[in-house]
């Protein structure tokens, strides 16, 4: 009697523990144990053989590899949340279903995008850093260590999906007005939840925004979204928080504009030429003007057990032969 052969899914980083040995129970699963990222062409190598590949979002996945003649993959069963790394037009095109793991991230991205909401007019890390790297404290002082107030403050998110409205309803509580630029307007039961004014104009927007978070998709349209143009559009005393993707802002502009004091500072947990970071970024964290994170809006222990067993759900209800409940539709691109 022939024994069926678990099918290969190939696995580019280390995943939580409990979430490889599903994985070993379930499939013929090729793990990262030493985490080290796969170059280009162990990617390759991986779409052509595996039937199932579980990227994460530091792995570029090309229309090159996908399209190897002899690739067999059937499934991208992806380890996050944002796509804009995966040639997902290449991989339907080629008949290859690929899925992500939406919402499992939305609250803890939230928590982590109010963190810079409020860590960069409040000045937290240049006051903790103040005390722990051998600074001089002179003592409390009425006029020393100043920041902005928030509550009152006008808050413009770019994209209110689940994110943008995870965030929303935060900073509400901490006293913030609510504004938004989004493709369309959010259903009005939400609009009344959060107290959230809709600017079709991203333009007269950014004019009018004491913060500007950005919480929209990276896609071809959105692609320095807030370019040289529109980033001239923002107030000198406002602040920018980006917990979504860096490519999204012209980051050499911005922070030019920050350095000649042209926009107040920035909160980013993201960047346009990750993992490198600008030199000139760090130099005015340094001076406390901006707040640099190593993308981990979405790190908890939680939320990365929750994205695992999302994978596990998709490419079973795959290898199924039901449709995987996150797949990625053509109109989601
Ligand atoms: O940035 C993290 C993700 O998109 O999952």
């Amino acid at each position: 009697m022939s024994v069926k052969k678990k099918p290969l899914v190939v696995v580019t980083r280390k995943l939580p523990d409990s979430i490889e040995t599903r994985m070993r129970e379930l499939f013929d699963a090729r793990l990262n144990l030493d985490d080290v990222p796969m170059s280009a062409d162990q990617l390759a190598e991986a779409a052509r053989t595996a039937d199932v590949l579980v990227p994460t979002v530091t792995d570029t996945i090309t229309s090159a590899m996908l399209n190897q003649p002899d690739c067999t993959l059937r499934l991208i069963a992806h380890f996050g949340n944002g796509i804009d790394n995966l040639d997902v037009a290449a991989a339907h095109a080629r008949g290859i279903t690929v899925t992500n793991t939406p919402k499992v991230l939305t609250e803890d991205t939230a928590d982590m995008t109010m963190a810079l909401i409020l860590a960069v007019p409040r000045r937290l890390i240049e006051g903790a850093a103040l005390l722990t790297d051998g600074g001089e404290w002179p003592g409390w002082s009425p006029t020393w260590m100043l920041g902005r107030r928030l509550g009152g403050k006008r808050l413009g998110i770019i994209g209110m999906g689940r994110i943008g409205q995870a965030v929303a309803r935060r900073a509400r509580a901490f006293g913030l007005q609510i504004h938004y630029h989004n493709r369309k307007p959010v259903a009005p039961r939400i609009a009344d939840e959060l107290g959230a004014t809709y600017w079709d104009s991203l333009d007269q927007m950014l004019a009018r925004m004491d913060i500007i978070s950005v919480n929209c998709p990276h896609t071809p349209a959105t692609f320095h979204l807030l370019s040289a143009r529109r980033l001239k559009l923002i107030r000198k005393d406002a602040f920018i928080v980006n917990t979504a993707r860096g490519e999204v802002i012209d980051e050499e502009t911005l922070t030019r504009l920050i350095e000649t004091g042209d926009i107040a500072g920035a909160g980013l947990d993201v960047y346009e030429h990750e993992p490198v970071v600008n030199p000139k970024l760090v130099r005015l964290a340094k001076a406390g003007k901006v707040v640099l994170l190593p993308h981990m809006g979405s790190a908890t222990i939680e939320g990365r057990v929750e994205m695992g067993e999302k994978v596990i759900i998709n490419i079973r209800t795959f290898l199924d032969n039901h449709k995987p409940p996150d797949r990625v539709l053509p109109a989601m691109l």
